[in-house]
């Protein structure tokens, strides 16, 4: 059957030029391009192979990955691509570009690029991640021998977390607070040769610019993660029958249930969501980067509060995302072969590195999301932490000229939108643009009006702070969510061409605010920014739109232009050819021998030349082999011809 396309019918019901869409999702004709040269070239090259995965040791898997990251970066040069190890060291590299003096820079760089070092970014301890302040290591400077002495006196003080990169490393960029003279200068950069301090020749603020790069790039890979379990589950699910037959005809696609459409449509739509906000970070940061050049950080605050706001929601959708994509496949969703349990757990973590998405939302300028309410918040927030004295600083602000720009601008409306009520009569009146924005402006402007209100009840302000912070993340969520939901509305504001292509996002634009309306209808109803009808007539109109993508659906995520080989998972193949496929990953039972060869990984040792005469699985990572008399339990065994 090798060659016939099981999901062809799919494909031929979409109403729209998928090329085109690829270019859109890509962002350019060339980026598309060069992702589906470099994607082609990864899939044959046999140094990238991936079905072996569950075979190797954790060893031999570390040393895998290695191997692939430094080829695909000898690939890079070779090819003339674009690109940097900073992409195969997250932090260490961007954080020496940023806050480096120009001798570091001459010093370090060089070596980065040619990969004679190997850098991890040590910051975290054991007893402190969050709270940097709280790191307990010192870099004491000692003027005699012209060293630091490093310290981390106790147990919580060892550095913890560098990642793989641990393991490797040659060098690390440790984060130590600085004592020269018995004084505690806190985690700074810089003293003179003689031990004198003096305040880093790097501006302040370009330090918070690695993390707008770093973060930024996280919403970026959050889109990637989440429209690849997206795409294995809507293929699948297009594959998949259940129920539904009658006089001998087939089952039911399971994606023609409301339910599946209910769970994954809202998910296909975000991973666009995702692409666009990322799409729209990265041109900011662009123009960030050129600002600072010329010593201009007007727009850094905003830059800072957006992408630690977005790389908070975007990559708790992402992982929500993928889990949800597991429980769409059903019970084959928790095989290896799926590729969603590993997907799964490499990326959950974004959640937590680089800031905590809890902490991260805190972090959110909600001083500007208040307008002009009051000095009396300026004060009340004097002491708080340094988050949200940035948050203060924007308070004072807007009691000035400067009054709210770029993402915060709708507050000048504050007023006016504390009046809102929806006027939404029809279920079609959903659909418009302007009707959508301004329920989901007013919805965040009157939760963090009443937070600052609240605020201001505190005598002190740190008690308000911690009783209110449940309320604050609420409000900077919705923040962050009408973000998203203008940045992809702005981007229906291009000229795309292609037949249908347009008309597609605008559909799943409607469908990612209306799942989000309909997600948090509590915060709109009791906001007083919708009635309970209007609710249901967004739910009304939300179930139609996801009879409209239906047709589409398969198309929708081919146009993510993802190989095979890059979803590593027998359930969301191109062809759709799932069921023999899925056997032979699966069961691995035959005969061995000959030119044939397998290969175990566990405690049990298996000659190569017997036959397996039996073969369960336990779990997905395990599976019960009878040899002979006896029975094995190992990992998954590869039988090969
Ligand atoms: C896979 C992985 C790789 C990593 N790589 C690196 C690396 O290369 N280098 C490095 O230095 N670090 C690294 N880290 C560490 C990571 O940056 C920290 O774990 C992260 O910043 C969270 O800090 P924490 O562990 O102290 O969490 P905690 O701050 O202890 O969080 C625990 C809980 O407390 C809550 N919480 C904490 N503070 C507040 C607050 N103020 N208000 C409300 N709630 C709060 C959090 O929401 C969370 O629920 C890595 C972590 C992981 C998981």
């Amino acid at each position: 059957m090798q060659g016939v396309d099981h999901l062809a019918d799919e494909r031929n019901k979409a109403d729209f030029d998928v090329g085109v869409m690829k270019i859109v999702w890509a962002g350019s004709r060339h980026a598309y391009e060069l992702s589906h040269r470099f994607s082609h070239l990864v899939a044959n090259d046999p140094v990238f192979r991936k079905d072996n995965r569950p075979l190797l040791s954790r060893k031999e898997l570390f040393k895998a990955s290695l191997r692939k990251a430094f080829h695909a970066w000898k690939l890079i040069k070779q090819l003339r691509l674009n690109g940097h190890p900073s992409s195969l060291w997250e932090m260490f590299v961007p954080a020496i570009k940023a806050q480096g003096s120009e001798e570091q820079l001459q010093q370090w760089l060089p070596l980065m690029n040619k990969m004679k070092i190997i850098g991890c970014y040590a910051q975290t301890e054991l007893g402190h991640g969050s709270n940097v302040r709280g790191l307990e290591t010192t870099a004491t400077f000692d003027p005699k021998t012209d060293e630091f002495v490093l310290n981390s006196p106790k147990l919580t003080s060892t550095k913890w977390w560098p990642g793989g990169l641990g393991k490797i490393a040659t060098h690390a960029l440790a984060h130590a607070r600085l004592i020269i003279d018995d004084k505690d200068y806190g985690v700074h950069a810089q003293v003179t040769r003689e031990g004198k301090y003096v305040p880093s020749e790097v501006p302040r603020q370009l330090s918070y610019s690695t993390m707008v790069y770093v973060r930024q790039k996280i919403v970026f890979d959050a889109s990637i993660a989440l429209s690849r379990a997206v795409c294995i589950a809507t293929r699948y699910s297009a594959v998949r029958r259940q129920f539904g037959s009658q006089n001998g005809s087939p089952e039911t696609q399971v994606i023609d249930y409301k339910t599946q459409q209910a769970r994954l449509f809202p998910l296909l739509a975000s991973a666009y969501a995702i692409r666009f906000v990322s799409e729209w970070l990265k041109s900011f940061y662009t123009d960030l980067l050129e600002r600072l050049e010329v010593n201009d950080f007007c727009t850094l605050p905003e830059a800072h509060a957006c992408t630690a706001g977005l790389k908070s929601i975007t990559t708790s959708v992402a992982a929500d995302g993928i889990e949800e994509c597991r429980k769409l496949c059903g019970g084959h969703g928790y095989l290896t072969s799926s590729g969603l349990p590993e997907l799964f757990s490499v990326y959950i973590p974004a959640c937590t590195y680089e800031g905590d998405n809890v902490v991260m939302l805190l972090q959110i300028d909600l001083g500007s999301l208040v307008g002009n309410l009051s000095c009396l918040l300026c004060q009340l927030m004097e002491n708080l932490t340094q988050v949200a004295r940035h948050l203060m600083k924007a308070i004072s602000h807007l009691n000035s000229e400067n009054k709210p720009i770029g993402t915060t601008a709708y507050l000048c409306r504050a007023e006016q939108l504390m009046q809102y009520h929806s006027d939404v009569l029809r279920a079609e009146d959903w659909l418009k643009p302007n009707v959508v924005v301004e329920a989901f402006e007013a919805r965040a402007a009157k939760m963090s009006m009443a937070c600052a209100q609240n605020l201001s009840k505190f005598n002190n302000p740190d008690d308000g702070f911690q009783e209110l912070s449940p309320d604050l993340v609420e409000a900077a969520i919705a923040h962050c969510q009408l973000i998203v939901v203008s940045k992809f509305i702005d981007k229906l504001q291009q000229d795309i061409p292609g037949k249908g292509v347009k008309q597609q996002l605008q559909v799943l634009c409607s469908i990612y605010a209306l799942f989000l309306l309909h997600k948090h209808v509590g915060d709109f109803l009791s906001t007083g920014c919708i009635t309970p009808e209007q609710g249901s007539l967004a739910n009304e109109q939300l179930r139609s739109l996801y009879t409209q993508v239906r047709p589409d659906a398969v198309s929708l995520v081919d146009a993510f232009d993802y190989t095979d080989h890059f979803l590593s998972s027998v359930l969301g193949r191109y062809d759709g050819n799932v069921y023999p496929k899925l056997y032979e990953e699966d069961i691995c039972c035959g005969y061995v021998g000959g030119k044939g060869s397998y290969k175990h990984v566990g405690d049990s040792k298996i000659e190569e030349t017997k036959w397996i005469e039996y073969c369960q699985h336990m779990d997905y990572q395990n599976i019960v082999l009878k040899i002979g008399d006896e029975l094995f339990v190992s990992k998954i065994v590869c039988v090969k011809d």
